[in-house]
């Protein structure tokens, strides 16, 4: 059966201009590098890396909130990346964020259901009826009483707020989701609930995600689909329906695996990376891998060529000169 893509990215990357305080002059920082990813309609696809990775800069250029400096971001077929506003408002129902903190997105002068009736009428025109009949519908799709619409966004819990938060990203029923961090600000008791309340969703809805997280652990429970960043760029991309994160084979990705605290000892992925120093060095060039500074099994070859994302396995994509 063939899937259809619904996002794709086509080499796409972003470089920022910030000011060096040391030597006081202006210099570019690359937070993506480079990446061609395609998302299939109904997939849920994990972003995996560490702080400053690119993942939310990738994310946000996937939502179309952000422009690439090269490159473009597809949806349907579509360049999305250098339209107008105009031509991207209807288009804008069908792509969605779901942020990482869920106090501060919040105008807190509006109560819930004026925050989410905001949305509402940014895109659609629609009588008082109706859009009070859809956020009490949505709010008892993301779990909360329909009275819920009248508190202010202060008045909730941690927890309370992310549902909310949700509710917000999918009133408009839209078809893909970059979820940023969705559950990172939250105790580990709540993060299952609202993971298992985003996988429900996708079901009941159909939806596609990009699942921006630094925790491996979450990625089993909602997604089907697992890509590794590192300093912008992707370093492997695992199906899950047809291999384990265990499968992994680039060391970047076996160093993340490593870092997860097992239930129990025996279970514990061997770090095989002792010897690695942690340097926050990336070097700035197109010409070599980018994880070459902390890699032990380093070559020669890593450091003059830079490696290419190369499918080493059905469903399993690594680029990795050793591999
Ligand atoms: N608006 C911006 N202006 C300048 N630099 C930026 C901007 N946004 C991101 N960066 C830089 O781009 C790099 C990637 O940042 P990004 O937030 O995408 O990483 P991340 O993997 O999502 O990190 P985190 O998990 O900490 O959110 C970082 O070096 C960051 O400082």
């Amino acid at each position: 059966m063939v899937m259809e893509v619904l996002v794709e990215t086509q080499n796409i990357r972003k470089s920022y201009e910030k000011q060096n305080l040391f030597i006081k002059k202006r210099e570019q920082v690359s937070a993506v590098n480079g990446v061609s990813l395609k998302i299939q309609k109904g997939c849920s696809i994990g972003l995996v890396g560490e702080s400053g990775s690119g993942k939310s800069t990738l994310g946000r250029m996937t939502a179309g909130l952000e422009t690439p400096t090269e490159g473009d971001v597809l949806f349907r077929g579509r360049p999305i990346s250098n339209i107008s506003l105009r031509k991207m408002r209807p288009l804008r129902r069908n792509i969605q964020m779901i942020f990482q903190n869920s106090s501060s997105v919040f105008d807190t002068s509006y109560t819930v259901g004026e925050s989410i009736a905001e949305v509402i009428k940014n895109s659609e025109q629609v009588s008082k009826t109706e859009c009070l009949e859809k956020i009490e519908t949505i709010l008892e799709q993301v779990g909360l009483d329909a009275l819920y619409a009248q508190r202010n966004p202060k008045e909730l819990s941690g927890g309370q707020r992310q549902r909310v938060n949700i509710a917000r990203a999918l009133v408009l029923h839209p078809e893909f989701v970059v979820c940023d961090e969705p559950v990172s600000s939250l105790d580990y008791s709540l993060r299952k609930q609202i993971l298992t309340l985003l996988n429900d969703l996708r079901n009941k809805f159909g939806l596609t995600y990009l699942f921006i997280t630094h925790d491996l652990n979450c990625v089993p429970y909602v997604c089907d689909m697992m890509a590794i960043m590192y300093a912008g760029k992707i370093m492997e991309q695992i199906d899950l329906k047809k291999k384990s994160m265990q499968d992994a084979l680039h060391p970047y990705t076996n160093l993340l695996l490593s870092c997860i605290p097992a239930k129990m000892p025996s279970e514990r992925k061997k770090c095989t990376m002792e010897s690695i120093i942690d340097t926050t060095v990336i070097p700035d060039s197109r010409h070599c891998c980018r994880f070459f500074p902390r890699c032990p099994y380093c070559t020669e070859r890593c450091i003059n060529e830079e490696p290419l994302l190369k499918e080493v396995a059905s469903g399993h994509f690594v680029a990795c000169h050793i591999v």
